[in-house]
């Protein structure tokens, strides 16, 4: 008899310049054979190519996320109750259009970003802090894996400036660092830590390894 795997959702964190746009690429392209796998990863990608891997992100392309990368590209400010009420809504209409469908589908959600990121990105600016935050989202699902992507501040800006496109609010070293320690504290003892400065490849085969045994399970 086939039993169906149960549906598995893991979240990717990390700040801006770590990586996980560009690893998560390397990953689904490997996943749907665009390019060819590298040695050390072939045996995690076979086991995840028999699921079905649905990749999405935070802010969302949907009209609730557009309405967030517009401010983050603007000058104006935004006040924090203004930005937890956007991040809100936004995860909010991802849940139910995208994550839980997958997952009742019994589907593997690799995604770029969620609560954590702004327990981390608001609660560094906030009197509530990002345990605070946090707290504010507890109504949310946990994911069952948090993948942390780690990076140093040198690499990280030397990346963004190579990055082409205008900086956008957070991308600035003072903010950064605040924001830095902010994940340090709400970061749950059971994320999965990936040294973010290794070849793309490698953290791309790690984030598959860790998928994959998750998968199993
Ligand atoms: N492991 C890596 N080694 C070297 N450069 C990388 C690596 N990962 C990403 N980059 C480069 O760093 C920049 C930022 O990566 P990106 O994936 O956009 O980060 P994030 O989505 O975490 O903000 C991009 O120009 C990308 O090509
Ligand atoms: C999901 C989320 C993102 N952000 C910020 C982090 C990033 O600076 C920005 C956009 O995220 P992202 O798309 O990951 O950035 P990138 O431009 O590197 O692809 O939004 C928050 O401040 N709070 C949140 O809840």
């Amino acid at each position: 008899m086939n039993v169906r795997k149960k549906g598995l959702f893991c979240v990717v964190e990390g700040m801006d310049g770590a990586g996980k746009t560009t690893a998560l690429q390397v990953l689904s392209d490997w996943i749907q054979g665009a390019v060819p796998v590298v040695e050390e990863a072939r045996s995690a990608v076979d086991r995840l190519r028999s699921r079905t891997v649905v990749f999405l992100r935070e802010p969302t392309s949907l009209e609730t996320g557009l309405e967030i990368r517009k401010r983050l590209s603007s000058d104006e400010p935004t006040e924090f109750r203004e930005w937890i009420r956007l991040f809100r809504a936004d995860r909010e209409v991802n849940l139910q259009t995208f994550v839980r469908p997958s997952l009742s589908r019994g589907e593997i959600v690799v995604q770029d970003r969620y609560l954590y990121s702004t327990a981390a990105y608001q609660g560094a600016f906030a009197d509530i802090g990002p345990k605070g935050v946090l707290a504010e989202f507890a109504d949310f699902p946990r994911p069952d894996l948090l993948i942390f992507l780690d990076i140093d501040e040198k690499t990280a800006f030397a990346r963004m400036q190579a990055r082409s496109g205008d900086r956008e609010v957070f991308e600035r070293p003072d903010r950064w660092r605040r924001i830095r320690d902010a994940y340090r504290e709400v970061l749950p003892a059971s994320a999965v830590i990936i040294d973010a400065a290794l070849p793309v490849q490698v953290v791309a085969g790690q984030v598959a390894a860790t998928l994959a045994k998750a998968g199993d399970d």
